[in-house]
């Protein structure tokens, strides 16, 4: 039997314990207990002290919640999906050694599921018509999946490949053949590969067969045709780098080679390396993407925990702005930040909402709910534009 120490996992059980916690705060609670001190604190979390134009996406709450409930703290937080530009997304407020030795995974668990939601949002709004479908989780740890594919559907795409994600997202993953089981066919086999497949899988899954693996995309497309007839939905191209050329070319060149024979209904998808910008060049010639690497490679968001007030008086390290905040979307989609007990600007809509009242988590997570907050949000602050220009 395989034991999870034989993977280097640490476990939910450790994480909800939180020991998986930097050192320092274990020195910090010995320090602070030997010395009978506790502070009532508000800390915050934040990328950005100021509003920088700049939006990211919000996402790792529900996690973020679940690690603190039963802590005797109070938190606010954005809602998931909060499209967020400087101040307060995160904010605890209780005795300090309440939740201290919580930081590490904390913070772990917003930046990295903000990160892949905001690389899956660029490119949802690179293609905003096509399929998109995350397709990454190979590259990087397998406990990290069902995070990938939750902050993908968050972001609004339409589907992802990683089977065990199911778990965590109302929605089965989706996906047809790899070079692998063409290879096991053989070179010249390929019809072979199609029909068996067609023959094999349930009548629910879509005919989209892979069309690049031995020999030229076109010939590929149009033997996939002739193999499969009105049973072929879609052909995939994933031509692998170093043989791609003018990849755009090539597609529109299948494209042209499928209408040439009435196939008009024969939708291409692509996949392999790829980006925004790639997704912008393509999108009107293909049905959909499939992307891998942008999203499940996302620099996590640089997010810090700061104590901004002790024993109710506003204090904060260098840099960092102290007193407890609130975070307003202005009427033009902007963002403001400003104290807690002061006004705000006028139709300034407050985006902190209570998450945890002494330890209860008090909101429910959503999953399509925070996807269409994401949509309208990236609408309201022209998301499309943001990353167009960057
Ligand atoms: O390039 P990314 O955007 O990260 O996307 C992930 C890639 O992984 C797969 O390719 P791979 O060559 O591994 O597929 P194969 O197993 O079918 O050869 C898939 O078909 C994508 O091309």
């Amino acid at each position: 039997m395989v034991t999870v120490s034989q993977f280097d996992i640490i476990t939910a059980e450790t994480i909800k314990r939180g020991d998986a916690t930097d050192a320092y705060f274990d020195r910090t609670v010995e320090t602070l207990d030997h010395a009978g001190t506790n502070p009532h604190v508000v800390a915050e979390i934040t990328a950005d002290q100021f509003p920088t134009g700049e939006f990211e996406l919000f996402a790792g709450v529900k996690d973020a919640a679940h690690l603190l409930e039963n802590l005797p703290i109070d938190v606010d937080a954005l809602p998931e999906g909060t499209l967020f530009d400087g101040g307060p997304v995160f904010q605890i407020e209780g005795t300090y050694l309440d939740f201290a030795r919580y930081e590490t995974a904390l913070l772990g668990f917003l930046s990295h599921a903000s990160g892949i939601a905001t690389n899956a949002l660029e490119t949802r709004y690179a293609a905003p018509d096509s399929l998109v479908l995350s397709f990454g989780t190979r590259h990087v740890h397998p406990t990290l999946g069902g995070i990938i594919e939750r902050a993908a559907l968050l972001a609004g795409l339409d589907g992802f490949s990683n089977v065990a994600a199911e778990e965590f997202v109302d929605q089965q993953a989706s996906g047809t053949m790899p070079h692998a089981l063409m290879l096991c066919f053989g070179k010249g086999n390929q019809e072979a590969a199609w029909q068996a497949f067609d023959d094999a899988v349930d009548e629910s899954v879509p005919r989209i067969t892979l069309c690049d693996t031995f020999s030229d995309e076109v010939d590929e497309v149009l033997r996939a045709v002739d193999a499969l007839g009105d049973r072929l939905d879609s052909v995939r191209l994933d031509t692998t780098g170093s043989r791609r050329g003018d990849f755009e070319h090539i597609i529109r060149e299948v494209r042209w080679e499928l209408d040439a024979r009435g196939q008009d209904d024969v939708d291409i998808f692509v996949s392999g390396g790829i980006t925004p910008d790639t997704m912008r060049d393509l999108r009107d010639h293909v049905a959909g993407f499939g992307v891998g690497g942008y999203i499940s490679n996302a620099d996590p968001i640089d997010f810090a925990l700061d104590i901004v007030e002790v024993d109710r008086t506003p204090t904060a390290k260098r840099g960092k702005l102290s007193g407890k905040k609130a975070v307003y979307r202005t009427s033009n989609g902007g963002h403001h930040v400003g104290l807690a007990d002061r006004s705000g600007p006028s139709n300034g809509e407050e985006l902190l909402e209570p998450l945890i009242r002494d330890g209860e988590i008090v909101r429910e997570f959503d999953l399509d709910e925070a996807s269409k907050r994401s949509n309208a949000n990236a609408e309201r602050v022209s998301f499309s534009d943001q990353v167009s220009t960057s």
